[in-house]
């Protein structure tokens, strides 16, 4: 991966300063975890979590809180390929669903405490006004038939990504990941195999269940986008231009500006996996900022989290985006978090010499 000063052609404006890992603040929290009341090791990959964040947000006391996700929707002009089990109205319909508190993410959101944000970077249809708006076009273009995005489009994306986080998590402990689009797997699906070393049929999965002959023109679909757009896989602006999508450049955005931040980002599923591709293609600097959340049943997503050395923190078998999987896994982190700042160490229980 290669870093913003070389790569993203001759653009600088979505360069951003990006600070290093805190060393100590990452050697600090290490020690801490042998002095905790518990034999050293024995809360596992808890320790390391804590210890991860500790060093991304240069605090001896790491915390998720106030932990916020941004759910960024948009539709894609792909559906018209039939690579889909649902048809395009369904975008709209859902993120009505989670303006109104509805969907899997607000009821996994409210278990963990975490507030959602909803925003629309380019639904085809009417959305509630509480929405968050940065609404680029009604969907992308067709990527059969030209690239998915304009240049300034891709650009407008990543600058609204960058503004979201300023105008709404610019305080959080961390940020989750999450997207809505009909047809955004196979954008996530085209973007994944354009930048790592892997064929379209391999990683090119079920999206919303459909079944084996679907999948198949799904493949076809992507195979002849690559081969009409023709992007460059050396720049992966161009790679969002062609075949990416509005909310795939949005959390793009989000991403760098959260890094430069030193804001901890959770990835989801495959669609925002696509979308951290592209960002630690663009500077790989935000990967020293990216937490793990599932592992999707979608098979691009493996290959992503891979490609971002960035392990999942569970397997549950989901398969579904929103920000589900990064609301479940914030409750993970943010055990690990408390467990490292609110424990006793031998020393506080009279056990030094234990
Ligand atoms: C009811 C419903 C709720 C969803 N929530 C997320 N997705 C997920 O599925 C869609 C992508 O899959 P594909 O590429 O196969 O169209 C996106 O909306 C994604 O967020 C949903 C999909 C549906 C149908
Ligand atoms: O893994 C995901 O993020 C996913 C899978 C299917 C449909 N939408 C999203």
């Amino acid at each position: 991966m290669t870093d913003a000063s070389t790569s993203a052609g001759d653009d600088t404006s979505i360069a951003v300063s990006i600070p290093p890992l805190d060393e100590t603040a990452h050697e600090a929290a290490q020690e801490r975890q042998t002095q905790l009341l518990k034999p050293p090791g024995s809360l596992g990959r808890l320790e390391s979590m804590a210890v991860d964040i500790a060093a991304m947000q240069s605090t001896p006391t790491p915390s998720v809180d106030p932990a916020v996700i941004l759910t960024l929707a948009a539709d894609h002009g792909v559906t018209a390929e039939g690579v889909s089990a649902y048809p395009k109205s369904v975008t709209a319909a859902m993120v009505d669903a989670v303006a109104s508190g509805d969907a899997a993410i607000n009821a996994l959101a409210r278990a963990n405490k975490i507030t959602t944000h909803v925003v629309d970077m380019g639904v085809d249809g009417d959305v509630p006004a509480s929405v968050i708006d940065h609404h680029i076009a009604d969907g992308t273009a067709n990527m059969t038939v030209e690239p998915a995005l304009t240049t300034t489009q891709a650009h407008e994306s990543i600058a609204a990504g960058r503004a979201l986080v300023e105008e709404h998590a610019a305080e959080a402990g961390v940020i989750g990941f999450g997207d809505l689009g009909i047809g955004n797997t196979t954008a996530s699906a085209a973007i994944t195999a354009a930048l790592t070393e892997t064929t379209v049929e391999e990683i090119t999965g079920h999206g919303t269940g459909i079944d084996e002959a679907t999948r198949q023109q799904k493949i076809e679909t992507i195979e002849r986008a690559l081969a009409v757009t023709d992007p460059n896989t050396d720049d992966p602006l161009d790679v969002l231009r062609c075949v990416g999508g509005f909310e795939i450049g949005g959390l793009v955005g989000v991403t760098l500006a959260a890094a430069s931040r030193r804001i901890p980002v959770v990835v989801d599923g495959v669609v925002t996996g696509a979308a951290a591709v592209v960002a630690a293609e663009i500077d790989e600097r935000v990967s020293d900022y990216l937490l793990g959340s599932h592992v999707s049943t979608e098979p691009a997503h493996a290959v992503q989290l891979d490609a971002l050395d960035s392990p999942p923190c569970l397997d549950y078998e989901m398969g579904l985006g929103e920000g589900t999987g990064a609301a479940v896994a914030i409750g993970t982190y943010r055990a690990a978090c408390r467990a490292h700042t609110e424990m006793a160490t031998f020393a506080d229980a009279g056990l030094d010499d234990a």
